[in-house]
């Protein structure tokens, strides 16, 4: 558990944070996160247009689908999105910081796709206002949180400031787990590492969010009040060459037909960034970053994300982009 509230304390509460948070992120890669300002009003007011969202009949839920859009915003039913080639259990509401779209021109990358408008539907009109401030809200902790983390290994803590300046790609994912597949395979969503810097997660008190240990087993994440769960992205494992790790996690669904909630926001940069290695004391003690063929980690965030929107909701990219694909998608 670590307090980010320490940030403003005397040096001796610096110093602990930083020894917290160095032991967390080049530890386990997962931590709770307390002391973020956050408040239970401001949570409220989330989750509360959330709850609303799920409880809105399915034809209106469908009018938002992500099979509409392009850019991959939207609502996707439960068992359209996969996750290591299985299908997942939940159905979610992809939300990110609101652009016009961004079609990529002649010679631009494809990424540029992910930029576009969201779907909001028209009858909560207080979900896009609760959903758009928890984005500014939450990147500005994810912001703190970055500069005290770099700090904590010796590198200076603006040194992807640039990377996140003009339009960072902020997401946001309303989710929810409807209880167990009639498959019973037990995939809320499949074990992955999430594609961009830090992710702060909002859970209910259901519980079922495991982190990966290094020798494969799984450790349960135990649901805490007032706390956001954070992990690191693949864009910090690139970064400092797999000083820090991303760590992977899967969700094991709900018991029976019991539901669980979770708003998961990824702390990302300009779909455009290219992340230049961290310059930090223990560079040169780095191991490496993973080398998964299955999975490449890419050090310009567009590319990474593209991977994994493309990956993970496979109707969407059929539809609005085979051309760019390959056959082997269509
Ligand atoms: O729902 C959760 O607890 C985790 C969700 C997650 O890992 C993700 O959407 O990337
Ligand atoms: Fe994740």
């Amino acid at each position: 558990m670590i307090d980010l509230s320490l940030a403003d304390g005397s040096p001796e509460d610096r110093l602990r944070l930083h020894d917290e948070l160095r032991t967390a992120a080049t530890g386990v890669g997962f931590f709770q996160l307390v002391g973020h300002g956050v408040t239970p009003a401001e949570t409220a007011a989330l989750t509360g247009a959330m709850r609303a969202f799920f409880d809105l009949p399915e034809a209106e839920r469908l009018s938002v689908s992500n099979l509409n859009s392009p850019h991959y915003r939207g609502y996707t039913r439960t068992g359209d999105e996969r996750t290591g080639g299985s299908q997942d259990w939940r159905d979610q509401l992809d939300i990110g910081a609101e652009l016009p779209a961004h079609v990529p021109g002649a010679g631009e990358p494809p990424y540029w796709w992910l930029e576009g408008p969201n779907q909001w539907p028209s009858t909560l009109p207080e979900l896009r206002t609760a959903a758009l401030g928890w984005i500014d809200r939450l990147g500005e902790v994810a912001g703190r949180l970055l500069h005290e983390l770099l700090a904590s290994i010796g590198a200076r803590p603006d040194f992807y400031d640039a990377a996140f300046a003009g339009h960072p790609h902020l997401r946001l994912k309303l989710v929810r787990y409807p209880g167990t597949a009639p498959d019973g395979a037990g995939q809320g969503v499949g074990a992955h590492k999430d594609y961009g810097f830090i992710t702060l997660l909002l859970q209910d008190t259901v519980g079922g969010l495991q982190v990966e240990r290094p020798d494969g087993s799984f450790l349960e994440v135990p649901p805490m009040e007032g706390a956001f769960v954070v992990n690191l992205g693949e864009l910090l494992e690139v970064a400092t060459d797999g000083y820090l790790k991303a760590t992977s996690h899967r969700v094991v669904s709900p018991p029976g037909a019991r539901e669980r909630f979770s708003v998961p926001f990824f702390y990302n940069p300009r779909l455009d960034a290219h992340i230049e290695p961290l310059d930090f004391p223990l560079a040169h003690h780095a191991p490496g970053a993973t080398a998964d063929p299955e999975n490449p980690l890419f050090a310009d965030f567009g590319l990474n994300e593209w991977k994994g929107y493309t990956r993970a909701h496979p109707e969407v990219t059929r539809r609005h982009h085979a051309d760019l694909i390959g056959p082997a998608a269509r």
